[in-house]
């Protein structure tokens, strides 16, 4: 689908491109550990160059498996260099690698000096100290614990210079980015071949510090016939925006019937419908409360307006609203509509006679939820309001924190103990029982929380999991906002890495909505316009906080810099 796209890969993915390279290929182990080490080598002399400090004392933390036996070879590259360095050993010899054996003894034919899991602790870390990581990597299979935790934690609060991890921080999962117990906190993550997704996912990525991609000579996924499931975007890759004619007028590009808006809420049909016209329709119908109509007139005079009154809707007014559906090419539900039975009926219409792309968001991911709660067989446990209300999108910094309270650890042992994913099925079965296929969704982590029936907390720790189960046998295309949103259909899976904390205010996911609307009408598939839409409001969001910080952004803001990130130069 997509020329450009950098993948991001799982621990199994990765193990699997290693097989396949060294047994398919022929290139044998070691030699793509010895380019692992030296660029592991590489980046920790050019910090070493650069800083010009004399003293420097370099100590290597080695696990028993190949991660640690990278760094031994590591550490025996810069010792052959001059530098001072001390291999300490602190795993487990009875389970070691043959690698990991193979490369200590060379290093102790090199004579690098080595000492062992006891002599670490009494090992002094002064300001001196470079540290390498390299006690698990893609290998991490259990809980830390013990003195493995010690160690983490006496690298944490001891090294006070610098912490290189090799592959990924130690302790860090590299499937979903939460530490296993601990995890050391780098500033530099080496890895090796491509990206894990635990490195860019949160918390992983306040973990990994800055992370290098080090090319080590994997083979061509073409040439191992293997295909990878998690991509990302970057710059380059918004030659996929959808092109202008050069001979156009308003008719060449599609017309986006935007239903958002209530009487308290007037600012959300505003964004969508705007930011639907600043990325690419041709036409923008607005279909909000009467109470809205002077200031959209005012604040939008492009968009084509309907407005109905909240207080009754006559049948005369649902057929004319059946009408406004039938003009539209690409329609979006939900900002700001409220969760009024006036709202319920008009999304029940939208469901009954909509036949083009149509996106979901906000109350009408909720009402949605209720639509599910009276579907399902009355008789068994439905999700409670009070559980799972949705409010204001989650702050993912107090999430982080969250995840790893214990309180988040017993909802998530709850979930495992009362619900199963029997449920969720049930759930999304029900759910695409009522959606047209291709329907986008936009639910923030509360309101998929709401509709799935799981607490947030699980929705969080279990991101791609539950976008896998959300995907499961539909033709509905999930995109789930959370600081790293994922977007998931059947066929593709997107993580998006552009965007900030200051976004999550206030209209953001409005604007979010009208993009994507924008780019389907200009022309992108259902799956691409979400995902390239999220990149999109992401990077025009970070433009924006360049200028004004993460405090002061607001959803105008994100908007106001759209032609800038659109710009191709
Ligand atoms: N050809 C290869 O095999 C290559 C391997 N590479 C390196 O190899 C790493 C993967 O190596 P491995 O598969 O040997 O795995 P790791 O070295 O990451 O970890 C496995 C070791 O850690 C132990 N372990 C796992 N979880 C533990 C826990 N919670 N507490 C205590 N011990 C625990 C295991 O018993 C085993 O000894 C990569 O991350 C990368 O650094 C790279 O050199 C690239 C090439
Ligand atoms: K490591």
């Amino acid at each position: 689908m997509v020329i450009y796209m950098k993948y991001l890969v799982s621990s199994c993915e990765m193990k699997e491109i290693d097989e396949r390279t060294i047994e398919g290929m022929g290139i044998p182990a070691i030699v793509l550990m010895e380019h692992a080490a030296m660029k592991v080598a590489e980046t920790v002399e050019a910090y070493l160059k650069e800083q010009k400090c004399a003293n420097q004392r370099i100590l290597v933390c080695c696990g028993t498996g190949n991660n640690g036996a990278d760094g031994i070879a590591a550490a025996r590259i810069l010792y052959g260099k001059g530098y001072e360095v001390t291999i300490s050993i602190v795993g487990d010899m009875k389970s070691a690698s043959s690698l990991f054996l193979q490369q200590k003894e060379i290093a102790e034919n090199f004579s690098v000096p080595i000492i062992s899991k006891l002599d670490f602790a009494e090992y002094t870390i002064d300001e001196n100290t470079i540290l390498i990581d390299a006690i698990f990597g893609i290998g991490l299979s259990r809980e830390v614990t013990g003195i493995y935790k010690d160690i983490i934690n006496k690298i944490n609060t001891s090294v006070k210079r610098k912490v290189f991890s090799v592959d990924v921080p130690s302790g860090l999962s590299s499937d979903n980015g939460f530490p296993q117990g601990a995890a050391v906190k780098a500033d530099v993550t080496i890895s090796f071949g491509y990206s894990k997704i635990g490195l860019v996912m949160y918390p992983g990525c306040e973990y990994a510090g800055k992370v290098e991609i080090a090319d080590i000579g994997f083979a061509p996924l073409g040439k191992i016939g293997m295909s990878l499931k998690y991509h990302t975007f970057e710059r380059e890759d918004l030659i996929l925006l959808p092109p202008r004619k050069a001979y156009s007028n308003k008719g060449s590009y599609k017309k986006v019937l935007v239903v958002a808006g209530s009487a308290t809420m007037s600012g959300a049909a505003f964004f969508s419908a705007k930011a639907a016209y600043m990325t690419g329709a041709g036409l923008v119908k607005v279909i909000t409360s009467e109470n809205n109509r002077i200031s959209l007139q005012t604040s939008l005079p492009e968009a084509l307006l309907y407005t109905y009154k909240e207080e009754e809707l006559t049948r005369n007014a649902l057929d004319l609203l059946a009408e406004e559906i039938k003009w539209a090419d690409v329609c979006v539900i939900g900002p700001g509509i409220g969760r009024s039975e006036i709202s319920e009926k008009i999304l029940t219409l939208i469901l009954e006679n909509i036949e083009v792309p149509l996106i979901i968001d906000g109350d009408a991911i909720w009402l949605l939820g209720q639509k599910l709660n009276s579907l399902i067989d009355s008789s068994r446990e439905k999700v409670k309001e009070e559980d799972f209300s949705p409010g204001e999108p989650v702050n993912h910094n107090i999430l982080a924190e969250l995840s790893v309270s214990k309180s988040a650890d017993k909802s998530i042992q709850k979930f495992a103990d009362n619900t199963n994913e029997n449920k969720i099925e049930e759930r999304i079965a029900s759910l695409k029982g009522i959606l047209p296929a291709k329907t986008i969704l936009t639910p923030h982590l509360k309101e998929l929380s709401y509709l799935l029936g799981v607490p947030v907390e699980v929705i969080q720790k279990e991101l791609l999991h539950m976008a896998d189960n959300c995907i499961k046998e539909n033709n509905l295309i999930f995109t789930i906002k959370d600081a790293r949103t994922v977007v998931a259909s059947k066929e593709h899976q997107y993580i998006n890495m552009s965007g900030n904390n200051g976004m999550a205010t206030g209209g953001s996911g409005d604007v979010l909505t009208g993009i994507i609307a924008g780019l389907i009408a200009g022309g992108l598939t259902e799956f691409l316009a979400a995902a390239l839409g999220v990149y999109l409001h992401g990077l025009a969001g970070d433009y924006a906080c360049r200028e004004l910080g993460e405090y002061s952004l607001m959803a105008s803001d994100i908007i106001k810099y759209l032609p800038e990130a659109m710009s191709l130069e």
